[in-house]
């Protein structure tokens, strides 16, 4: 499975999860879109119907600044693009927000998702912090896990209501 990375040099690089992958040589950088493009504000969204995708041609991730990510660095990346379902970061740059993922979560998650624990936890060793994500997300990766992309907005709008209820 290769992981690449499209580094726009925006964030801290001593923080930066997405060259942390590069510099283990656990992805490599690329200036063009490969097989799942992550992207946020995509509007299809990951499901085990993209395990094709991974398998033939890999991850993208785009490793931008949450602080002020423009659209056209997503949009000008040709390829399969793709948003995660809620989950809640737990990286202590932002511990707690829902959506705003490190390169490395988004990585793990997507792992995750297309029924790739083994790899996600692997991932999860390269920071103190990447056993922490898997924690915090347990029962919402689990009920991702291995679901179309119609089950997973209907877990996710469930999940949100809940939220919005309390
Ligand atoms: C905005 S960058 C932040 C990079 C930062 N330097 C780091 O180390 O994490 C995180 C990238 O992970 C992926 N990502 C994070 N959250 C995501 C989500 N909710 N849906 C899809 N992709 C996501 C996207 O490729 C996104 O551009």
């Amino acid at each position: 499975m290769k992981v690449y990375v499209i580094d726009y040099h925006k964030d801290d690089p001593k923080k930066c999860t997405g060259k942390k992958l590069v510099k283990l040589k656990l992805a490599e950088l690329t200036r063009v879109g490969k097989g799942i493009i992550l992207d946020p504000f995509s509007e299809r969204t990951l499901s085990i119907n993209d395990k094709d995708i991974l398998i033939k041609s890999g991850i993208t991730i785009i490793d931008t600044s949450w602080n002020n990510p423009s659209q056209n660095e997503f949009k000008n990346v040709r390829g399969e693009h793709r948003r995660l379902p809620i989950l809640f970061a737990g990286n202590p740059v932002h511990y707690g927000i829902a959506y705003k993922l490190s390169s490395l979560e988004a990585l793990m998650a997507t792992l995750y998702i297309l029924d790739e624990v083994d790899e996600a936890i692997k991932f999860s060793n390269i920071v103190k912090w990447g056993h922490t994500f898997i924690e915090l997300n347990k029962e919402l990766l689990e009920a991702y896990r291995n679901k179309d992309e119609e089950e997973i907005k209907k877990i996710e709008e469930e999940i949100i209501e809940k939220i919005l209820r309390k």
